[in-house]
């Protein structure tokens, strides 16, 4: 199938690289493609008027007509105007032509865009969000009072727009958070290596083995860190902004534009508002058979990593429930890692996997009336969307449970980590937990004094808590796992969610239907989700039970076509008595913002997550597994075990010759055993063979390096100067698993990439015998000054903080990118690479690396002395 998106959003030199220099191997020189390629961006600009600096202000008088179109967006424009062209860019596909200079202001623009005959409710929002300031996405607030923007006319005509593109924003054009929350480099924490941290301006009381020049590099890394860490993804974007208030506002009303398309559209918009949410930029394409096998039941789904350090599966179903129902018990969230072996492609933009979606979901179920859109997700980035949907609740107990517009979606954060958030921001756990057994057929709602003494076995919901029970009882319930997989009650005992209460909605599980508001109607296997203000089935209860155990984030969103969006959502809506939705609505609040944006950069929320993380999905981490007995045991004890005893249920304990999980490779034929007719000799076979690959505007240039897997090239991906790591896998017996193994760890570190650690910009297999690694492209030093060698230590020193030991320390491992200030060093290599944090084998890899760095050194002075007294000999005179 062809992905090649054709709204792709592709910019012209980008274009350029593809089209014009289509061949993957070529020995054209790396560097005279990129002159061309800014050349044809140039000449391609001409055609659309390229605002530079100097047209703009000849520019200055002309008014501002509809010829024009923006090629880039002046940085000196205005945030509210920038985001303007953004959002016009992708509202109208360039359709709309616009000419913004220096002395547009945002007023100006939406003159422009208003005189357009497509001109949209949407850009109109901007504009108020412009002149109201914050408070736009509190739509009531927003609206009242300020004809026409009445809350369901917003609602109503912002839905009108074409949300397709409205969505398609590249991340990369959003503001910054820097601008809004990003420390100043003198308030800036810093990170010493225990992990704490301290005001930046104590630089001194840094570590000991660096001088100041170390520190100094330090400090500036530590900035940089936050700044990728800020930037990574969209969490505290005003388009993310923009994605949440969709998600939970107008999709109901959403996707009518395109009636043809009907499902195709609605999963393309509801997704993109999720890739934007998660930022995710890269995935893999999973088909029926990858996911029966995992035992999940689905029709395509899709596996992300986001740059934020979570993965993220989104799948589609025909029929609802089939999903985690499939009688496994762990189904595709294995030890805290999605295992994506054997998934069928690699896709590199969500652009590509919403067409590849979109068209697979149409292709699964073209009769299907109802299509449901599932993700699961993990960890962290749902906790800042989580938190930031509802700023106002608590961090552990919002985080429970989330119904959308449509009325079925559903959140379930990993309770140990909720907990420990929960502890660092609110100085305690969690105190209130349902019980239940794997199943998610016991549920017994238990709450705890200060001093975890069991106080209580109900919540005000005992209605739904004694239909629990009973079911339960009836069902004689215990621990241990019907399906022979592990327990998972021990871990159940502490869900998060505390908020088993009457009040909100209800919604009764299934599609479409929706009873009135403040329903406590239940009947035996259904409880209610108050702070959802929904209500589930009990299967519904146990999926996402199931998923949550899996120490995964569940979220279902379902779909359905026939009264996806339709008036029955809008009327619960309108109706405001929606406690969900009400709470579902994203505050534009800056200082709600400001305190979780700063609890998400702050250096030891950040550790406590990535420790979080680590134990629940720490590929090394052969921890002690529990004895299943005992943990069963445990969870048919009156007093469930205290969080930390759930703790080895997360920390696995996994055959340490076992493959990284969470990595996608096929399992690949050697080579032999590929009839020739089927071997991929050229990039547009592997992309028939692989459906879900587009040739990505990657141009291979010449050998810049080798190593043991053969050589590596300059190449460029996407405009940026890349190096193309190539790897046969019938060559050497363990290939795939060093393969395997060195993305894993890339993918592990991807907070440092561009500041400590080369950027993973792509990864997979490129015909049926090899795989590349592509990573952005730097040098290396050649004299190892001292200033180097303290940037490199920095950024090694950032790995270890991370839990990770580089395993081969070698100068030729660092490449160094930008110049002066900008200047970083970059590792790359990480095959060797291991968890760990012993910290003399980091000091041990801290000392070779400068003794390498010296000796290389050395060898380039003395043979810069032995050049120079040559060069002098020969131009002595001649005696
Ligand atoms: N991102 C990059 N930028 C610049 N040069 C690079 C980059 N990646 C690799 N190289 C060059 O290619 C060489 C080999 O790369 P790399 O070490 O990743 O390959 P390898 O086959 O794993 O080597 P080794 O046998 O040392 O493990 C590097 O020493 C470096 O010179």
């Amino acid at each position: 199938m062809d992905v090649s998106a054709q709204d792709e959003l592709v910019t012209p030199s980008e274009q350029d690289v593809v089209t014009g220099v289509g061949e993957q191997e070529s020995s054209m020189d790396i560097d005279d493609a990129a002159d061309a390629s800014h050349a044809s961006t140039a000449a391609a600009g001409e055609m659309h008027v390229v605002q530079d600096a100097t047209s703009r202000s000849a520019d200055k008088q002309k008014p501002l007509s509809s010829k024009d179109v923006v090629m880039d967006i002046p940085s000196s424009l205005p945030q509210p105007a920038r985001e303007i062209v953004v959002f016009v860019k992708y509202l109208y596909g360039y359709k709309l032509q616009l000419r913004v200079d220096s002395t547009t202001n945002v007023a100006g623009l939406l003159d422009i865009i208003a005189l357009d005959s497509v001109s949209s409710n949407w850009i109109k929002c901007i504009g108020k969000r412009c002149a109201d300031g914050p408070t736009l996405y509190t739509t009531d607030t927003w609206c009242r009072g300020r004809e026409p923007f009445a809350a369901n006319t917003v609602v109503g005509s912002i839905a009108r727009a074409d949300h397709t593109k409205a969505l398609d924003l590249q991340l990369s054009v959003m503001t910054p958070i820097l601008e809004l929350n990003m420390p100043t480099a003198s308030t800036a924490p810093q990170l010493d290596t225990s992990g704490t941290t301290h005001a930046a301006t104590s630089t001194s009381s840094n570590t000991g083995d660096a001088g100041n020049a170390g520190n100094a590099a330090e400090d500036t890394l530590i900035n940089r860190i936050h700044h990728t860490i800020s930037n990574a993804g969209s969490v505290a974007t005003p388009a993310a902004d923009d994605a949440i208030w969709l998600i939970s506002n107008l999709l109901p009303n959403a996707c009518l534009v395109d009636k043809e398309a009907r499902v195709k559209e609605k999963v393309r918009v509801l997704l993109k508002a999720i890739a934007l949410l998660f930022g995710q930029t890269s995935g893999v394409v999973a088909e029926v058979d990858w996911l029966r096998n995992r035992g999940l039941m689905c029709d395509i789904a899709f596996i992300f990593t986001t740059p934020n350090g979570g993965q993220m599966i989104v799948a589609i179903e025909a029929k609802r429930g089939d999903l985690f129902n499939s009688g496994k018990p762990l189904p595709v969230v294995k030890d805290g890692a999605f295992v994506t072996n054997g998934a069928l492609g690699i896709v590199n933009s969500y652009n590509q996997v919403f067409h590849y979606m979109a068209e697979s979901a149409l292709h699964v179920a073209p009769s299907a009336t109802t299509l449901h859109v599932s993700v699961i997700t993990n960890f962290r980035q749902t906790i800042a969307l989580h938190s930031r949907i509802d700023s106002s609740q608590q961090l552990a107990t919002t985080f429970s449970c989330f119904e959308d517009p449509s009325g079925q979606a559903l959140f379930v954060l990993l309770y140990t980590l909720l907990n420990e958030v929960r502890t660092q921001t609110h100085g305690e756990p969690e105190r209130i937990f349902v019980q239940h057994d794997q199943d998610g057929e016991l549920a017994t709602i238990v709450q705890y004094n200060e001093d975890d003494q069991r106080i209580q076995n109900r919540t005000e919901s005992e209605s739904s808590a004694n239909d629990i029970s009973r079911h339960s009882s009836r069902n004689g319930s215990r621990g241990g796992s019907r399906h022979g997989g592990p327990s998972r009650s021990a871990g159940h005992s502490r869900h998060p969610s505390r908020s088993y209460s009457s009040g909100g909605p209800s919604r009764r599980g299934g599609s479409g239907a929706t009873s009135g508001a403040g329903s406590q109607g239940y009947s035996s296997n259904q409880m209610q989700y108050s702070a959802a203000g929904g209500m589930l089935d009990a299967e519904s209860m146990q999926s996402v039970f199931r998923a949550a155990s899996a120490d995964g984030v569940a979220a279902q969103l379902a779909l359905s076509t026939d009264d996806l969006f339709g008036s029955e959502h809008g009327a619960m809506t309108a109706q405001g008595g929606s406690s969900h939705t009400q709470r579902a609505r994203p505050r534009y609040d800056r200082d709600a913002q400001r305190s979780i944006t700063s609890f998400l950069h702050d250096v030891a929320a950040q550790s406590l997550v990535a420790e979080v993380t680590r134990q629940s999905t720490d590929l090394t981490m052969v921890g002690d597994e529990p004895d299943l007995q005992q943990l069963d045991d445990m969870a048919t004890q009156s007093q469930p075990p205290v969080v930390a005893d759930a703790r080895p249920r997360l920390a696995r304990s996994i055959d340490p010759a076992a493959q990284p999980g969470c990595l996608w490779l096929r399992e690949v034929p050697s080579l032999s055993a590929v009839p020739e007719a089927q071997r991929c000799k050229t990039v547009d076979d592997a992309l028939r063979l692989e459906p879900g690959i587009k040739p990505i505007d990657i141009f291979v240039g010449s050998e810049i390096g080798a190593g043991r897997f053969g050589v590596v090239r300059a190449a460029l991906f996407q405009a940026l100067p890349a190096a193309i790591k190539r790897i046969v896998l019938h060559l050497y017996e363990h290939n795939q698993e060093l393969y395997q193994h060195e993305v894993h760890m890339y993918l592990r570190l991807r907070y440092l990439w561009g500041v400590a650690v080369a950027t993973l910009l792509g990864y997979g297999m490129d015909s049926h015998d090899s795989v590349s690694i592509i990573t952005e492209r730097g040098n290396l030093s050649e004299a190892w000054p001292k200033s180097d060698v303290e940037l490199a230590v920095a950024s090694l020193k950032a790995i270890h903080r991370m839990g990770i030991l580089h395993g081969d320390v070698h100068a030729k491992n660092v490449v160094f990118v930008g110049k002066g200030n900008e200047r970083r060093a970059l590792w790359i290599d990480f095959e060797c690479s291991k968890f760990g944090n012993d910290y003399h084998q980091q000091q041990a890899e801290i000392q070779r690396l400068r003794e390498c760095a010296a000796s290389i050194g050395q060898r380039f002075e003395s043979e810069k002395a032995e050049a120079e007294r040559r060069l002098r000999e020969t131009t002595l005179p001649v005696q």
